[in-house]
């Protein structure tokens, strides 16, 4: 006994189990919030069988009566029992009908959430997945936790209820027949022992396949001009096949195990049949039971083992449950950003608005997750109506530095803050809360389709015409939208198609003035420019009222003149360059 107890101790304790119950765990705090939609579901479910099993005793009392072994009204009966098959017909279907309601706003409710959280999770550790596995996670295994949570134990209950009453009224009218009617139940029982391993595997590997697939696809179709570029179109087909080979071979492995299964099943359940029938017929001529019983035996049996088998059904899916949970449980139970210094920035942005908002950095330093170390003690400091310049040779940190500004990477050592006031003795930590102060142009194209107008409202629904010429202008790109015929209603393609590459870029800064956050980060962001362009919209930024703290990062010497200081980013350090050392960079350039 005592051997046994330690046994199972040691299930329980084992890492497996342990994973599972934190699944479990995780499930049922979405289950919970959903708890009146279960009851609902189930009531019904439970409703129907009750309807169900009614009209399979009718229609006993039926046979009975037209075979004499009942006296009883012959019409009566028989409009009984089409109205309980009529409603149970119709009872199904407005099951039907409220588990696909339910379903759609369960799983839109739990999508919004995961995504919501997706977004508030970590940056960085959410670049260790691939875009199409974060897509896969959140559409389908999000999917599959919300139509789990509305089936799964609203059918535990329900198939329960269905066996057991079912084995009630077969009990009741001849015990004998109980053991003929569960004879399938051991045979179903081993059948599903293989099938839950082989489902469990399968369910593992469909996900990983529908990622791989999923991040095929959304990087082949934003990059068919590379594709076709580099003369790429053979190879690409070819592994799309591969890919696409690789599936359906899961797939139809899957497939030939479960036709064997529920072949085996089919043959169970005839067995079952077959041998009530016999048992039946030799009951009937023994005089023991009528055909009437017969008949509901006959139906019983088919409800005892279409029960087990549903029940037995709900083991896989509680394991492919429980994988879904995992997949999404791993990006969700990421460290999350804080933003609990929300309301204090909110306050310090409306006070310090008009005199303008900077920030200085002290000591910083920073490594990625992958051991590379990009800062080691690096400072830097930019206030209110100044250009800051960040040069550096390509992989010193230029954008590290800007991810480090914007808090997509936390430091791991020094200090950063927003500072602002007459002696910038006004500080806050920057932090997730403090990123709503900024507008940043990334590298590489950030329009989105639609009109340039809806492009720049994006960022400020309210702007009004002239405000988006005021923006277009100060980024020189007024000049080419006044041109067009539909000039601010001028159609953008997705990515910025339809401008040039300078043009998107002036677009795109644009867009980051009209928002007028009181620091502008951009990176690289005029490299498409030509230097005389460049200049400008760098001199506009400057000389504009607004008081912007801009900083930029860049290859080109050529503007370093007009930038207030500028910083090299050399040997994970941040030094800010002299006048002399400026001159030599513009010169060897
Ligand atoms: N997500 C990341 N994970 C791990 N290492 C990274 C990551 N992003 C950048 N790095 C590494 O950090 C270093 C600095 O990269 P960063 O992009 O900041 O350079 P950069 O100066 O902006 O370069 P460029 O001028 O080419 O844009 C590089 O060695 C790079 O390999």
């Amino acid at each position: 006994m005592r051997n046994l107890w330690t046994k199972i101790k040691k299930c329980l304790q084992a890492e497996m189990l342990q994973k599972m119950w934190k699944e479990f765990l995780w499930i049922a705090q979405y289950a919970r919030r959903y708890w009146k939609a279960m009851i609902f579901y189930t009531a019904l479910g439970v409703f129907g069988t009750g309807v169900s099993l009614a009209s399979s005793v009718i229609s006993k009392d039926l046979v009975d009566i037209i075979t004499g072994h009942q006296t009883g009204k012959l019409l009566q009966t028989f409009a009984l029992m089409i109205g309980f098959s009529f409603g149970n017909t119709l009872i199904s279907q407005a099951s039907a009908y409220a588990s696909t309601m339910i379903n759609l706003k369960v799983d839109r409710e739990i999508q919004n959430d995961i995504f919501a959280k997706i977004l508030v999770t970590d940056w960085e550790s959410l670049t260790a997945y691939h875009t199409g596995d974060l897509v896969t996670r959140w559409s389908s295994d999000a999917s599959n936790i919300s139509s789990g949570i509305l089936n799964w134990l609203p059918n535990l209950v329900i198939y329960t209820v269905k066996f057991i009453s079912a084995l009630a009224i077969v009990v009741h009218y001849d015990p004998t027949f109980a053991i003929f009617a569960l004879l399938g139940i051991p045979f179903s029982a081993l059948l599903s022992r293989p099938l839950l391993r082989r489902m469990t595997n399968n369910n593992q590997r469909s996900a990983q396949m529908s990622a791989k697939l999923y991040g095929f696809n959304q990087e082949a179709f934003s990059n068919i001009q590379t594709i076709k570029a580099f003369d790429m179109i053979r190879f690409y087909v070819d592994r799309l096949k591969n890919l696409q080979q690789e599936y359906i071979k899961m797939r139809l492995d899957f497939q030939k195990m479960s036709i064997a299964t529920s072949l085996l099943m089919t043959l169970i359940s005839y067995l079952v049949s077959y041998s009530c029938y016999g048992w039946g017929i030799y009951r009937v001529w023994s005089g023991a039971i009528s055909y009437g019983t017969m008949t509901m035996f006959l139906s019983l049996s088919g409800t005892l083992t279409g029960s087990v088998n549903s029940l037995v059904s709900l083991v896989p899916s509680a394991i492919s449950l429980g994988i879904s949970a995992g997949r999404l449980m791993d990006i969700v139970e990421m460290p999350q950003e804080d933003y609990s210094a929300d309301r204090e920035v909110e306050q310090f942005a409306e006070k310090y608005r008009a005199s303008g908002i900077g920030l200085a950095m002290e000591d910083l330093s920073y490594t990625y997750h992958t051991g590379t170390e990009v800062f080691s003690k690096a400072s830097l400091e930019a206030w209110p109506h100044e250009i800051i310049a960040l040069v550096g040779p390509s992989g010193e940190g230029k954008t590290t530095m800007l991810r480090l500004i914007l808090s997509l990477l936390r430091a791991q050592g020094g200090e950063a803050w927003i500072g602002a006031g007459e002696d910038r003795e006004q500080r806050i930590a920057l932090s997730p809360s403090t990123r709503k102060l900024f507008s940043y142009v990334p590298q590489g194209n950030t329009m989105f389709s639609g009109t340039i107008a809806e492009n720049m409202r994006n960022v400020k629904p309210e702007a009004t015409d002239e405000e988006i010429v005021e923006a277009l202008k100060l980024a020189c790109a007024w000049e080419f939208v006044e041109k067009l015929p539909d000039g601010i209603e001028s159609m953008v393609k997705e990515r910025g198609g339809g401008f040039s590459e300078g043009q998107a870029q002036r677009l795109s800064i644009a867009r980051a003035l009209l928002r007028k956050s009181p620091i502008l980060l951009l990176d690289e962001a005029t490299s498409a420019l030509d230097v005389a362009t460049e200049r400008k919209v760098l001199k506009n930024i400057m000389t504009d009222t607004y008081p912007r703290t801009c900083i930029v990062t860049t290859h080109r010497p050529t503007v370093l003149g007009i930038c207030t200081r500028v910083y090299a980013i050399r040997g994970k350090k941040c030094e800010e360059l002299g006048e002399k050392e400026i001159l030599e960079m513009e010169k060897d350039f």
